[in-house]
């Protein structure tokens, strides 16, 4: 089967591709390129996943960021182009590249901004192959008609377990015997080093994460306490309090897991530190915005606190290597490194083998199944809708995938034009601003298909659309 998006068609700008031009040549005019396109059908295998009703060859990925080679093999298997890079890139280069790509694949580092987006102009989806969506900015991409996908707890476990972790490292004050050691210093104390049973740990967050680390941290004998926004259902013995000030006042060991957002920007910062115990511990493996740096160091120098675990920062290199976290990435750089007992990791919170390879299989998949087939379950920016595989080998039906404003009146206008044909299947929804219509046609001639686009082309609330057949 063959498929189109014949966005451009008429020079309107959406982000479309000229699938009827071969892997990698250069793209004809959008009227040019119709016209030369053939519907060419291709053998649908009961094993694909997914199924492949185009010439998957021309679409191209961006995948960013050392995203794991799980996604690679999928995309490769799918027949996609795939660009793929170790770091992020600059601003200036990620623009160049982003200019053609269908698909882009991020992690946590790529910032996809208004200012980005504004030059993607065939970008349908994009994936960021993590928990976190702070980095794209999402209403702009549903305004553009461009699904976002995430994964929402592949690397949970990863991060509780890493927290475990460092909340014994800090009790025991290990990162600092470790690091005396290596240089020759032996060390032997007790002051000032715990264990963990019987003491209260604090979860700011009580998602996939935080109720995670509840479990665990139970098993080891620390009672836990939590605070969320939301009332949420305790596991095990673990008790929510009512107010953030309540847990700071408790908890022995604070762990953040909260998103970015506007309200959690420097939720801890100097007045948070004084409500805490004496001798507390905090650890931030959540995003480098929610702990104010300059008063963490200031508590610390105070002696009020006793240790900290920082997996995430305010700034972050764009890729590995020595010196990249310098002062010239955050002023606050060398204060922090000069302390004891601060744990400081590279943002490796989700970094497993396991976590990454999961993360590969299941945001690939989302992706293909979107670009192949329509499908936006799963996609954190617009409506969640699906129809079943469209059974590429009936003759004559195309899957119309229109995206528009949500205002009142559209379904009547679409449906006029379809109405000629019988339609098989339709599911629509809404979210916000953006809403997404699917719909299976059959009895449609090739002659019809131009027809049909051109007229849904022409309606008001048009955002963009996508004809498989
Ligand atoms: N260090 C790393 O490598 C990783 C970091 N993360 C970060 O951890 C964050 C949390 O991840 P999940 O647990 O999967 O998210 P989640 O969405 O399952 O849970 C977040 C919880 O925070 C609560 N929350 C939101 N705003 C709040 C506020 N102002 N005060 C109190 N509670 C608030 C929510 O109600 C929710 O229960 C992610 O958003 C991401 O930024 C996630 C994975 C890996
Ligand atoms: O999943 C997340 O939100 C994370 O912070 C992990 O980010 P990463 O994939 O390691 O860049």
């Amino acid at each position: 089967m063959s498929y189109q998006n014949i966005d451009n068609l008429q020079g309107a700008f959406q982000h479309g591709v000229n699938l009827g031009s071969s892997p990698g040549a250069v793209s004809t005019s959008p009227t040019q390129s119709f016209m030369n396109t053939l519907p060419r059908r291709l053998s649908v295998s009961k094993q694909q996943k997914v199924l492949k009703p185009f010439s998957t060859g021309d679409i191209k990925i961006l995948l960013l960021e050392n995203v794991n080679k799980t996604a690679i093999a999928t995309f490769k298997d799918q027949g996609y182009q795939v660009d793929f890079h170790k770091g992020a890139l600059p601003e200036e280069e990620l623009i160049e590249k982003i200019k053609d790509v269908h698909a882009i694949g991020i992690r946590s580092k790529t910032k996809l901004t208004a200012n980005v987006l504004k030059h993607a102009k065939n970008l349908e989806v994009i994936g960021c192959f993590c928990i976190g969506t702070n980095q794209v900015d999402l209403e702009y991409a549903a305004s553009r008609g461009i699904a976002v996908f995430n994964s929402p707890f592949s690397n949970s476990r990863s991060v509780a377990e890493l927290v475990i972790a460092e909340i014994i490292s800090l009790a025991r004050q290990l990162g600092d015997r470790s690091i005396e050691l290596h240089t020759g210093t032996w060390n032997k104390v007790s002051a000032k080093c715990w264990e963990v049973r019987g003491k209260t740990l604090g979860i700011i967050g009580y998602g996939h994460i935080g109720s995670q680390l509840s479990v665990l941290a139970e098993s080891m004998g620390l009672h836990v306490i939590y605070y969320d926004i939301v009332t949420i259902m305790a596991l095990g013995t673990a008790k929510q309090v009512p107010t953030l000030n309540e847990l700071l006042n408790k908890a022995d060991f604070v762990s953040l897991h909260v998103p970015e957002t506007p309200e959690t920007k420097n939720m801890i910062s100097a007045p948070q530190f004084a409500s805490m115990k004496d001798g507390a511990y905090i650890i931030n493996a959540s995003r480098g915005t929610v702990v104010d740096i300059a008063s963490l160091v200031a508590a610390m120098k105070a002696k009020k606190i006793a240790g900290a675990a920082l997996d995430v920062y305010p700034n972050e290199p764009a890729k590995n290597g020595a010196g990249s976290f310098s002062n010239e990435l955050n002023s606050w750089t060398n204060d922090l490194v000069s302390l004891t007992n601060v744990i400081l990791t590279p943002h490796i919170g989700g970094s497993t083998e396991e976590a990454q390879s999961s993360i590969g299989i299941e945001v690939s998949d989302a992706l293909s199944k979107y670009i192949n087939e329509g499908n936006t379950v799963g996609a954190v920016n617009f409506p969640e809708v699906s129809l079943k595989a469209l059974d590429y080998d009936q003759e004559n039906t195309v899957r119309v995938l229109y995206i528009h404003k949500n205002v009142p009146g559209v379904l009547k206008v679409v449906n006029n034009i379809l109405s000629n044909h019988n339609i098989e299947k339709q599911y629509s929804d809404s979210r916000g601003e953006i809403a997404y219509l699917m719909a299976d046609i059959s009895s449609v001639n090739q002659s019809d298909i131009k027809e049909i686009y051109e007229d849904l082309n022409k309606t008001d609330a048009k955002i963009s659309i996508r004809l498989l057949y």
